[in-house]
């Protein structure tokens, strides 16, 4: 494609170059996390800010990491993985929040993704429908083992990926409600575990770019509980499932240099 930074290896959106990066990258939604996520390694500096990209790079156990976020949704999050491939990034852990939608999953729990249901748009313009939206297994044994030693409650499995965050909140409102509505019933009579917006997108393109790519989510509440009328509590703290995120990146340094 013609450059549109006009310099060489500068990647347009993200604003980094080759070097700027490690191998290994967090990518949280939110900007705001990124400083907060960076506390876990040694020596982070702040490399680039750039529309909802804010990237740190420091050091884990002698090794170069960065946290770059996303922003919102499968069209920027592509962008994000797309551009740090460029730099040489390969191992993705996107940490992220959800809402929980099995009853038995609370605000506060941890939730790791195995895979992820493709109703969004994004990797629709990657690959056909047909092919699944799957998790990295290295990353994914390595984000259950972390959060198994952290003694945090976890759940693994499916989450559901959609564009539109009021979509699932509202759905009765929208005008597609008699198709939103009877899928979320479909996706909660297949055990889908949670709801939330960029790893479809993230698994797809990691798939397409051969790299390496894992999800895990705090649970901000969820409303099947609220809708049965049961204990449904609202938790903000992303840093348990920052924790396991970091400590899954080192267990993955440890087993790529034991290779
Ligand atoms: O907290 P983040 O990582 O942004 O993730 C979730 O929060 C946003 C919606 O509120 C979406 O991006 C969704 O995937
Ligand atoms: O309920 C939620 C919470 C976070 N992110 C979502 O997409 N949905």
């Amino acid at each position: 494609m013609q450059n549109y930074t006009g310099e060489i290896g500068l990647q347009y959106h993200v604003q980094l170059r080759s070097g700027d990066v490690g191998r290994y990258v967090i990518l949280p939604g939110d900007p705001k996390r990124c400083a907060k996520i960076a506390t876990h390694f040694d020596d982070a500096k702040l490399v680039a800010d750039s529309r909802e990209y804010v990237t740190y790079t420091g050091y884990l156990d002698g090794e170069k990491v960065s946290v770059t976020s996303t922003g919102i949704g499968g069209p920027s999050a592509s962008i994000a993985m797309e551009e740090l491939v460029n730099c040489g990034a390969d191992t993705f852990i996107r940490v992220g929040t959800c809402g929980g939608m099995e009853i038995d999953i609370k605000g506060g729990d941890v939730v790791i993704a195995t895979g992820a249901i493709r109703m969004e748009g994004t990797s629709k313009e990657y690959a056909p429908i047909e092919f699944p939206a799957v998790a990295d297994l290295d990353v994914t044994n390595a984000l259950v083992s972390a959060a198994k030693e952290l003694g945090y409650i976890y759940h693994t499995g499916i989450v559901q990926c959609k564009d539109a965050f009021y979509g699932q909140h509202e759905a009765e409102r929208l005008p597609v409600s008699y198709e939103l509505l009877n899928k979320w019933e479909a996706w909660k009579r297949l055990g889908c575990k949670a709801s939330e917006m960029e790893s479809a997108a993230l698994f797809i393109v990691a798939s397409h770019l051969r790299v390496r790519c894992g999800s895990d989510f705090l649970v901000v509440a969820n409303q099947e509980r609220n809708a049965a009328g049961l204990e449904n509590p609202i938790v903000h703290d992303t840093e348990a499932a920052i924790k396991v995120a970091v400590e899954a990146i080192r267990k993955l340094i440890k087993a790529d240099k034991e290779k």
